[in-house]
């Protein structure tokens, strides 16, 4: 797999790191999806109680990325690391994905209930014209687990191969994230601290990709 990153489409100096090849088409996908962002976030968080959203945008986007996966046809599948079992540190994450299929998310309590075991998978079948949007740790923080991050893994193909392009929509690193007041107006306890994000993002990556665990960095 090879993946490239940067902060912001309008980053003058981050997008010249890009390969030619693809520069502009991503720094215009990234300006497309921008307003599709923010509605998603918006509705998302509403739903919630947050009417204001203005002043929280640090904490909820300051810093999106956009990554290209590409993952080689593999004769055995099983045996490549693929990407493994984590949940995005994001707030939310906007996957593009082709025609070759190959992500797998980890069914949820409600889920499990109704046929399948407790470590089961689910394929997430790519849809022509759809995008997959994928709940991060930073919106379970600040929701209270109202939200949970989906937890997910993605395997290369036996005969084709795969690209993946996910935004993730990420707090800027100087944000500190914290559960949202709007979610304890009724008096429910916190789960989780307040942490910086950049904290956050340096734990994630210290350590192998482990399932939801990167959560406990913020629980109290
Ligand atoms: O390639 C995919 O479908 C998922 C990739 C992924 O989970 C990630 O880059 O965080
Ligand atoms: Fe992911």
């Amino acid at each position: 797999m090879f993946q490239f990153a940067f902060g912001d489409g309008d980053d003058a100096s981050s997008s010249e790191l890009w390969p030619p090849v693809c520069r502009d088409e991503v720094v215009d996908y990234m300006r497309r999806a921008e307003p599709v962002i923010k509605k998603l976030i918006e509705v998302l968080l509403k739903k919630i109680n947050v009417k204001e959203m203005k002043e929280k945008e640090s904490c909820l986007m300051g810093s999106p990325r956009v990554s290209l996966n590409y993952y080689p046809k593999c004769p055995n599948p099983e045996l490549a690391a693929g990407v493994g079992r984590h949940s995005d540190i994001s707030t939310i994450t906007i996957l593009l994905q082709d025609d070759t299929g190959g992500l797998y998310v980890q069914a949820t309590q409600g889920e499990e209930e109704e046929g399948c075991d407790s470590n089961s998978w689910i394929p997430i079948p790519p849809v022509e014209g759809a995008l997959v949007v994928n709940v991060g740790d930073v919106l379970q923080i600040m929701s209270n687990d109202v939200y949970k991050s989906v937890e997910h893994r993605a395997f290369p193909s036996k005969t084709r191969n795969r690209v993946s392009v996910p935004i993730f929509v990420n707090p800027d690193p100087d944000a500190v994230i914290g559960v949202l007041p709007e979610v304890l107006e009724g008096g429910e306890k916190a789960v989780y601290k307040s942490v910086l994000y950049s904290d956050y993002f340096m734990h994630f990556f210290s350590k192998g990709h482990d399932g939801k665990s990167t959560l406990d960095f913020a629980k109290i």
